[in-house]
């Protein structure tokens, strides 16, 4: 059974890892970040700044911040593992828990799509792997910032399986609401709806407070949405509710008009200005997204039960071919992913 003095791990310290970690961190708990590169060596030197837009703005300084590259330091104590690595890099992360951690550690995904979980319980037999779910939005600061920042962008909870002895206590800290649920793979496939945006901010390069306001890229998502939901439907899925509206009613109100979309969506728009989404992050850092994980999801289950996609496949094709060009978000109009000059 988890506890306060429990070892927790953040296995991937990036945005998310480096967000969950630090209000674990600053709550008292005992946190390890494994991570890479210019992250760790950045934590290592300055700490870590962890803010969010109810105001709170902490640091942690470097003699606090236990940060590696090594997993075997990392992982060897972990009594809980948070997965927060891109779905790109799940079966290495599993990899490197099975060769270094404990067996009786608890391993959480963190991840967004609808597998990930899946998959780290598959190259992980025997061991004890839940799913979870982050609703908020992190913008990490960009390199050569000191301290490193990690800023909750947007509001939400951490949504992770029900039964798991008093992991949600040790988990819910300042900062981190974390919720147990009991059906999980309808949270993945309610938080996938709202994933299908992140597609559309990383074509868009615009902050997403203001490509949410413009009803020209919403109905864009809207489509994408209905097609999903036709998939789900057809396929006996019934998406969790998470926007706070319910699922069916998303492509409605959408496609609102964009003063009315304002005064009904105030939550949804409860935004900091500067968050986009982490496949945005992906294509400026010339990263392989996720795109096969959230769109090609859709995509995959439509094709089962003969649903047609044609939007989630344009959206899906022109991620490919900003991944492939790497330069950047290409900023295209919400005009050129319908098709048009
Ligand atoms: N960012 C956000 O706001 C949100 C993200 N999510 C989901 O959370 C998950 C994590 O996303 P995010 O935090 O943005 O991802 P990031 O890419 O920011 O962070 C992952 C980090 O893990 C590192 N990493 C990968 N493989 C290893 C390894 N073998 N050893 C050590 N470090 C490794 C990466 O390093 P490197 O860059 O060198 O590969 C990177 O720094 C995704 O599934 C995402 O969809 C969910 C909600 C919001
Ligand atoms: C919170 C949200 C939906 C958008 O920022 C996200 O999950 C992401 O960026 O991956």
């Amino acid at each position: 059974m988890a506890s306060e003095a429990s070892t927790i791990a953040i296995a991937g310290a990036g945005s998310i890892g480096c967000y969950v970690g630090g209000c674990l961190a600053l709550a008292g708990r005992e946190v390890v970040f494994l991570g890479r590169g210019s992250v760790i060596e950045a934590m290592r030197k300055s700490g870590l700044r962890v803010s969010d837009l109810d105001g709170r703005d902490r640091r942690l300084e470097a003699k606090a911040v236990a940060a590696t590259d090594d997993p075997a330091i990392a992982l060897h104590e972990a009594h809980v593992i948070l997965v927060t690595v891109k779905s790109g890099a799940t079966e290495e992360m599993a990899g490197l828990i099975a060769a270094h951690g404990r067996p009786d550690a608890v391993v959480v995904s963190l991840q967004n799509g609808i597998d990930n979980a899946d998959r780290l319980r598959a190259a992980l037999p025997g061991r004890r792997v839940l799913t979870g779910m982050v609703m908020f939005n992190v913008v990490l600061s960009p390199d050569g910032e000191a301290p490193l920042r990690a800023h909750r962008a947007s509001q939400g909870e951490v949504m992770i399986d029900t039964g798991a002895d008093g992991l949600v206590d040790i988990l819910d800290v300042d900062g981190l609401a974390v919720e147990a649920h009991a059906d999980m793979k309808a949270v993945q496939w309610g938080k996938l709806l709202m994933n299908l945006n992140n597609a559309l901010v990383a074509l868009s390069d615009l902050p997403l407070a203001r490509q949410l306001a413009d009803r020209s890229w919403r109905v864009i998502l809207a489509a994408e949405i209905d097609e999903a939901l036709a998939a789900m439907k057809a396929a006996g899925i019934a998406p969790a509710r998470i926007t706070g509206l319910p699922p069916a009613l998303l492509p409605k109100v959408l496609r609102l008009p964009d003063w009315l979309f304002g005064l009904l969506a105030r939550r949804m728009l409860a935004i900091d200005p500067q968050a986009r989404s982490s496949m945005w992050d992906d294509l400026k850092r010339g990263r392989a997204t996720e795109i096969d994980e959230l769109q090609g999801a859709v995509i995959r289950l439509a094709r089962q039960t003969g649903i047609p996609t044609p939007v989630n496949e344009r959206v899906a094709a022109l991620i490919r071919q900003a991944e492939a060009e790497k330069r950047g978000p290409p900023k295209l109009m919400a005009r050129n992913v319908n098709g048009g000059p």
